[in-house]
């Protein structure tokens, strides 16, 4: 099919729509249950304006910065997303190349298809984080911390918004499968793959994947018992409540993901920029602060920036950027 020219993330979304198969579109692009959040994400950024001032020499402009301590060349960096191989051979380690080439991090989910190991082999200059979900078993993370660790990843992204999945109604109507030719990579090497989901399913194979391996039970004590098995700094994914984000502070956590997990998880729960300012205000400066949710274009970065943030992530557009395939 000929490819248009493509100018903005919109377009890239249209584009992957037309060209990949509906079970992996309709994972990638849904949100859970009435889609509220994942829209309302999206639309109160929209609603935040700009109050621009004039006459301040911006000749010059330099939007390099820091996150964790690592330079990166603008405020961005990619959220983990899982099994990216759908929307294109190599899934994870292109994307994780594509972060390198721009200067940007990127953050390697747990359930990827490709492994944490292949990643850091095909981007040994990227800037990477490693996504964690805490398993029943603990053995599992202990092992994914450490291979982590031994592949150079920079710093641990728990992920806290997940003690149950997200009802992803597009999920549960396709019955989602991970195709077979596919594997959650991470797991090969620990007699665990995750192959309970290709097996006969009345729902998505996600929920029932879940809702058997991650531990529901997780308190504040986890995060103690993941500090004392990492030196990593350890960034809290999901964060929305600003007493939360207090107790994280005072945890002595790293950084703070302010995420509604891209409307995929509790529906109906704030747009992520609507909450910012409150959690911006309860860390007071005691650890980083980053977004993501909806961020599809520079003045979503601006007004996140302005409210607090130190660095936004995105989601969903890189996938769509994979399902382009420039090779074509
Ligand atoms: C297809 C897909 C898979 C995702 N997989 C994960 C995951 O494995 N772990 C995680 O913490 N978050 C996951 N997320 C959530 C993203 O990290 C991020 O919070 C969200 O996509 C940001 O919103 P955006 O897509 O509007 O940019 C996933 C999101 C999508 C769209
Ligand atoms: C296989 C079950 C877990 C998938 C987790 C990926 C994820 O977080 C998502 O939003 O989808």
């Amino acid at each position: 099919m000929a490819r248009p020219e493509l100018v903005c993330l919109a377009d890239f979304e249209k584009y992957a729509c037309k060209v990949l198969p509906k079970n992996a579109i309709d994972y990638y692009r849904s949100g859970a249950d009435g889609e509220i959040t994942l829209y309302d994400n999206v639309k109160a950024l929209s609603r935040w304006q700009i109050l621009p001032r004039v006459l301040r020499d911006v000749s010059t402009v330099n939007m390099q910065t820091t996150i964790l301590g690592h330079s990166i060349t603008f405020p961005v960096c990619v959220a983990p997303t899982a099994m990216n191989k759908m929307a294109y051979p190599t899934g994870e380690a292109a994307a994780a190349q594509a972060a390198a080439s721009v200067g940007i991090g990127y953050t390697l989910s747990t359930i990827s298809t490709s492994s944490i190991e292949e990643v850091a082999e095909a981007a040994p200059d990227c800037l990477r984080f490693f996504q964690l979900y805490i398993y029943k078993q603990r053995n599992i993370t202990r092992q994914l911390v450490a291979r982590a660790e031994n592949c150079g990843y920079k710093a641990l992204v728990l992920t806290v918004d997940t003690p149950f999945f997200g009802k992803r109604l597009a999920d549960n109507r396709n019955k989602f499968k991970l195709p077979p030719h596919l594997k959650m990579a991470n797991f090969e090497k620990l007699d665990f793959t995750g192959s309970g989901m290709n097996q006969a399913q009345k729902q998505s194979g996600l929920n029932e994947y879940a809702s058997s391996l991650f531990d529901p039970s997780l308190t504040w004590s986890d995060i103690d018992w993941l500090k004392s098995i990492t030196k990593l700094p350890i960034v809290l994914k999901g964060i929305l409540s600003a007493k939360d984000a207090h107790i994280a502070a005072e945890k002595g956590i790293d950084g703070i993901l302010v995420s509604n997990h891209g409307g995929r998880q509790l529906d109906t729960v704030p747009a992520t920029i609507d909450v910012l300012p409150s959690i911006i205000s309860s860390v007071s400066g005691r650890c980083e602060v980053y977004l993501d949710g909806g961020i599809r274009c520079g003045t979503d970065i601006f007004k996140a920036l302005a409210l607090g943030a130190k660095v936004v992530f995105i989601g969903r557009p890189v996938i769509y950027g994979l399902a382009y395939d420039v090779s074509q």
